[in-house]
């Protein structure tokens, strides 16, 4: 279990994805994006159009319900990228770049780039944007919704 929790809003992750796109532009061009669903769909379309690319494919791996992790299951392999070659994978982070390892399994010749990464799944990427530490959970702006929260004055004042 994460001990604390990093919010990211639609505006940080535009901005980190269009940074991601400005790095990537000159390791390219790329025949296409494969990216990982689901984290990597919002990043890849992002960068998809920053970088001008308009074939994606996509690879399906679960690993995690909610934030505990499991063995990881391929539902959907990116038959269209062949062994990678010219291709770009995308997903939203690297974590124990357990995803990550899989990817690259299936997709050799593939660049990995990710906007966030853990210390553990750093080695497993080849691009990334921020640094997370390990034991922060990060919040994407699809995890998340604005809450009401009281003002600081009526904390435990159950009559006001
Ligand atoms: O480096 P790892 O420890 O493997 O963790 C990273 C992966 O975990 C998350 O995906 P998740 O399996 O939660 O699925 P989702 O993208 O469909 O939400 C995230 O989007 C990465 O793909
Ligand atoms: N949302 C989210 N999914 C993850 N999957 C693995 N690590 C993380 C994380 O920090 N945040
Ligand atoms: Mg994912």
């Amino acid at each position: 279990m994460a001990t604390n929790y990093a919010t990211v809003t639609w505006d940080q992750l535009h901005r980190d994805a269009r940074q991601l796109a400005e790095i990537l532009i000159p390791r390219g061009p790329f025949r296409g994006i494969v990216a990982v669903t689901r984290g990597g769909l919002i990043p890849a379309a992002i960068i998809a159009r920053e970088i001008d690319c308009r074939l994606i494919e996509t690879i399906s791996v679960v690993t995690y319900d909610e934030e505990e992790q499991g063995l990881p299951t391929v539902l959907k392999s990116p038959v269209a990228a062949g062994d990678g070659e010219g291709f770009l994978i995308i997903d939203d982070l690297v974590d124990s770049g357990v995803t990550a390892q899989i990817v690259r399994q299936l997709l050799p010749k593939a660049l990995f780039a990710c906007l966030y990464a853990k210390p553990s799944g750093k080695p497993l990427t080849d691009l990334f944007v921020v640094e997370v530490p390990q034991e922060t959970w990060v919040l994407f702006p699809w995890d998340t919704a604005p809450l009401f929260i009281p003002p600081l004055a009526r904390k435990g004042n159950t009559t006001g």
